[in-house]
């Protein structure tokens, strides 16, 4: 399999290159060559297999033969024997609902599922390479985590997570800063997480420091995040319909930066049979007013919400979708993202918007529906929902057949659980004790310089 930029600037790659260059270097996302296609027969056959034989079908044709295939499973079968749950993303029914717990990870949220996979696949690359990476991501709380967690302790591997001062919750911080590895570094920004994200585009974009500095990528500008986490639509789908091809399923996805509901359209795309894909959004509603109008449009601020992960404005995978939906037309995709660059707002025209309104629904749940949402399952169920996931089951409402993912365990979101029902939810064991730990972080401005400069200073010092 060959990979492409969203905006048609590189050459062809392979699966190795497109998860070590993280951004395509002409500023694009990268995307394979083509999508391939799953089989009735496959879908019948893979609705027995494990998680982790799943992962091991679902990527191997994007993978191709770059990774012999007994390398690859000893991969995944590593990357999720860290996982509480044996069935790893295990659905649940909870008061009419479908709930796929997506948060059995050692860092309790969907980012595990996709960044303890990365982490093992970084090492074994740099391994086989004998290079090194400098990973430098930004953060709304856990994608931060989850990366360190990833890659803590390797050898070969540095990484810079940026994430929002004051900005997440106490304990996500403290999942982050009190990791004292020398190979990870904090750094919290005074400034949005759109402003983090901003930054590390900015210095990825940057192509002689990226690659005098050897950067790389754990958000889900990283094609293997994508691939990785479109794998739980399948076992999902699986659970609900007993592998019958004819039955069709909606997933509701608490949406941020558009990576998570792109896997789910990725594993649509390759034929899994997915009704709808439902873009939940917290009160930073730009994917929202686009489902709706069409219009992409950057508001005034991002503003803080009791769902503070997806509290951003600037989708990054929106890019992949857009590239779809223009039929891979990257000229197109290039000139509507110098619109965006130079007025905030890009636009689709009414047949592409009419394609946008078959493939998603959208609504945008305020704070007061995300308290009441978890407010009344734990009353009719005793089960507690994470804000996030509230978003998603309350923007689910009246649908069926729809599965609810459930981005984050309730207890990283002590705050908001306890002014919804007055109480917390109990800690797994990865959370317990975080808060009395010594913790290491650095403060900077919001800018790519400063963010280039301790890059700078930190790695020179490390040789
Ligand atoms: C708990 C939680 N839910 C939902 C989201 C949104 O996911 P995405 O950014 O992939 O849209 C995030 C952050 O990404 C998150 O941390
Ligand atoms: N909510 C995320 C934001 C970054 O998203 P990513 O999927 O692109 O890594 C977080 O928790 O950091």
């Amino acid at each position: 399999m060959h990979y492409l930029s969203t905006r048609g600037g590189i050459a062809p790659i392979g699966f190795a290159d497109a998860v070590m260059m993280g951004l395509a270097t002409d500023g694009g996302l990268l995307i394979p060559a083509e999508i391939p296609e799953v089989t009735p027969d496959q879908l019948r056959a893979w609705a027995g297999l494990s998680f982790q034989e799943l992962a091991l079908e679902v990527m191997t044709p994007f993978i191709g033969e770059e990774i012999p295939r007994e390398d690859l499973r000893a991969l995944i079968d590593r990357s999720y024997a860290t996982f509480a749950h044996p069935q790893v993303t295990p659905l649940v029914e909870v008061g009419g609902n479908r709930i796929l717990e997506l948060f059995h990870g050692p860092t309790a949220a969907f980012k595990d599922v996709a960044l303890q996979f990365l982490g093992n696949l970084f090492e074994y690359l740099l391994a086989r390479s004998g290079g090194r990476l400098n990973i430098l991501g930004a953060t709304s709380g856990d994608t931060g985590s989850a990366a360190i967690y990833g890659v803590r302790g390797k050898e070969r591997i540095q990484i810079f997570i940026l994430h929002p001062k004051g900005r997440i919750s106490p304990i996500q911080e403290r999942q982050m800063t009190s990791v004292l590895d020398e190979n990870v570094h904090n750094i919290a920004v005074r400034g949005t997480f759109d402003d983090a994200q901003g930054i590390v585009k900015s210095l990825f974009g940057d192509l002689p420091f990226k690659s005098a500095y050897s950067l790389g990528a754990v958000n889900s500008i990283n094609w293997a995040r994508i691939l990785a986490q479109s794998v739980y639509y399948f076992h999902a789908w699986a659970r609900v319909s007993g592998g019958d091809p004819e039955r069709r399923v909606s997933f509701s996805v608490p949406t941020g930066n558009f990576g998570d509901v792109f896997a789910g359209y990725l594993a649509k795309r390759m034929g899994l049979p997915v009704e709808r894909l439902v873009i939940a959004t917290n009160r930073n509603d730009i994917l929202t007013r686009f489902v709706r109008t069409g219009d992409y449009a950057v508001g005034d601020r991002v503003y803080q919400t009791l769902s503070p992960a997806m509290d951003i404005q600037i989708a990054s995978n929106f890019e992949r979708y857009l590239y779809y939906l223009l039929d891979g037309d990257s000229d197109r995709v290039r000139a509507l993202f110098e619109d965006m660059r130079s007025s905030g707002r890009l636009e689709v025209d009414a047949s592409h918007h009419r394609r946008v309104e078959a493939d998603f629904a959208a609504a945008a749940v305020t704070d007061e529906e995300t308290l009441e949402q978890i407010r009344s399952t734990y009353s009719s169920s005793g089960y507690i929902l994470c804000p996030h996931t509230a978003v998603g089951v309350h923007a689910a409402r009246g649908m069926r057949d729809v599965v609810c993912l459930a981005t984050a365990h309730p207890a990283k979101f002590a705050e908001a659980v306890g002014e919804a029902i007055g109480l917390e939810a109990a800690q797994p064991p990865s959370l317990q004790g975080l808060m009395g730990k010594e913790c290491r972080c650095i403060e900077l401005d919001a800018t790519a310089e400063a963010v280039k400069g301790h890059l700078q200073g930190a790695l020179e010092a490390a040789v």
